[in-house]
């Protein structure tokens, strides 16, 4: 298959429109996708088009291909033809055949021929030698949102994702429930693997380690223990506070610990807590955890939770309105696990009773966990609350800054102070950094006035309410 040729694959009389299809679907992904992930990904594909259009085969070249491309993409690209064709096409992924790989492309229609190619189920592989990577090929950088609260554990991951083996070797990632440290540590063996699909990857449980030890111990496997485990390139380990007081496990790990790291082989651990805090493991484990890179996830701050619902709706082919992902970020916000629980709420809330997606749904969806929070409305939830949405920092809530815009939002704080909270004027005025009561009336009345002829405003304030009265 040539170069710049996107391996349209279709022969008379459906060469035509089978070729343009495809075609036209290249070109939308082109635009749609960044430059390299198009280029990897949907370039090389080579396209089988049915007669009728009713059915797209795309071959690739081997087994960690196909799963990472229906992972990553089949979802996209079907939209794609859909909306080209105007109705759903079936698509299907398949391995190219190997007799067939150069010489027969392009490869007669399906209408001539019947495909060669079986479609093939994704399978817990790798391409390497059908090793078990245990990755779910969908925990990628890509599928994970930045934000200050994981922008170093993020960074640093990527870094082994791109070059095992050299610096921050362990990775030691630790944080709370729910925070993406899971995700975080796929994404490093998903990264590894797109980049050099030979590598010998592993993502394990810690208690699936336990299990592993105890197995070869009953049956005295333990030269296949080792060489599983020490032949790896990257082990990537979940929650190993897991091993607290399992001796047997954390000296079985200590051995394959070391014959990694003195193999340049990358090690990759999360844990709830960091290495000193972890009770009831060795101190020789805790210092190695420790020898490396140890880097906190911390719980996502509003922007980010806001900017994860709205991914994760679209990935969910729903586009979610800021004014909602706000209001829902605003009231959920212990981890992600939850915003997605909340998200999940209401998509299904909104396609049971056919209804838009609005703060008043999402009210509704989550009556249950608003009710559970029974939140007091305070002048500095107010002033806090006004200060994200405007982008601003709280503390000129109570500055003596005057610029428009500081001075309009703070006006609006006090206005939503007075409309919500039974503070008297001047109470409201001391909260805002001193001010007499008559600035308070003033940014009241002005703001109340403004609401009934500016429509936007209006809105603002809306959002703000309803965020607030959660
Ligand atoms: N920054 C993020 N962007 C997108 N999704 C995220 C992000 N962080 C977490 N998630 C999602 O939130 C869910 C929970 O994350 P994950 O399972 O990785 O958390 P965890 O820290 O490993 O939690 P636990 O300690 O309970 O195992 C997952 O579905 C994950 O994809």
């Amino acid at each position: 298959m040539s170069e710049g040729n996107h391996g349209r694959l279709a022969a008379a009389p459906s060469l035509e429109a089978g070729d343009s299809l495809w075609q036209a679907c290249v070109d939308q992904l082109a635009q749609d996708l960044p430059e390299q992930q198009f280029n990897t990904w949907i370039k090389p594909l080579l396209a089988q088009v049915s007669e009728d259009l009713s059915r797209v085969t795309l071959f690739v070249a081997n087994r960690f291909k196909l799963d990472w491309v229906r992972a990553q993409y089949a979802g996209r690209i079907s939209a794609v033809l859909e909306k080209l064709y105007g109705q759903p096409v079936q698509l299907e992924l398949a391995i190219t055949p190997r007799e067939n790989s150069v010489k027969t492309y392009p490869a007669p229609s399906m209408a001539a021929n019947a495909p060669t190619a079986e479609p093939v189920e994704i399978q817990e592989e790798a391409a390497a030698g059908g090793f078990k990577t245990r990755l779910n090929t969908a925990l990628t950088f890509d599928t994970l949102v930045e934000g200050t609260a994981n922008r170093m554990a993020r960074a640093a991951a990527m870094h082994v994702a791109g070059t095992p083996g050299q610096l921050y070797n362990p990775l030691f990632i630790y944080g709370g429930v729910g925070l993406g440290k899971t995700h975080l540590v796929h994404a490093v063996g998903n990264r590894l693997l797109a980049d050099k699909p030979h590598s010998k990857v592993l993502y394990i449980h810690a208690e699936q380690f336990v299990s592993d030890v105890v197995k070869a111990y009953q049956r005295k496997t333990f030269d296949e223990f080792k060489d599983k485990y020490h032949s790896l390139d990257l082990l990537l380990i979940d929650d190993v506070q897991f091993f607290a007081n399992k001796d047997r496990t954390q000296e079985e790990f200590f051995n394959a610990f070391e014959a990694l790291l003195a193999k340049k082989s990358h090690i990759v651990m999360t844990s709830d807590t960091y290495p000193k805090g972890l009770a009831d493991i060795h101190e020789r484990l805790v210092s190695r955890f420790d020898s490396g890179l140890t880097v906190a996830i911390e719980p996502p701050e509003l922007e980010m939770r806001v900017a994860i619902l709205i991914n994760k709706a679209r990935a969910e082919g729903t586009e979610m309105p800021e004014e909602v992902a706000f209001f829902v970020a605003k009231n959920v916000r212990s981890n992600v696990r939850e915003l997605e629980g909340a998200l999940r709420k209401i998509l299904a809330y909104s396609r049971f009773n056919q209804k838009e997606i609005s703060i008043q749904l999402a009210r509704e969806a989550l009556r249950d966990l608003l009710s559970i929070q029974n939140r007091q409305i305070s002048v500095e939830n107010i002033q806090k609350t006004v200060a994200d949405y405007y982008k601003i920092k709280v503390a000129d809530m109570y500055s003596k800054k005057r610029p428009a815009s500081i001075a309009r939002p703070r006006q609006i704080a006090m206005y939503l102070a007075k409309e919500l909270t039974q503070k008297s004027l001047p109470e409201i005025g001391e909260l805002f950094g001193g001010r007499d009561h008559t600035t308070v009336l003033h940014a009241v009345r002005k703001i109340g006035a403004e609401r009934q002829q500016l429509t936007e405003l209006n809105q603002q304030l809306h959002v703000l309410e309803q965020t607030l009265k959660g």
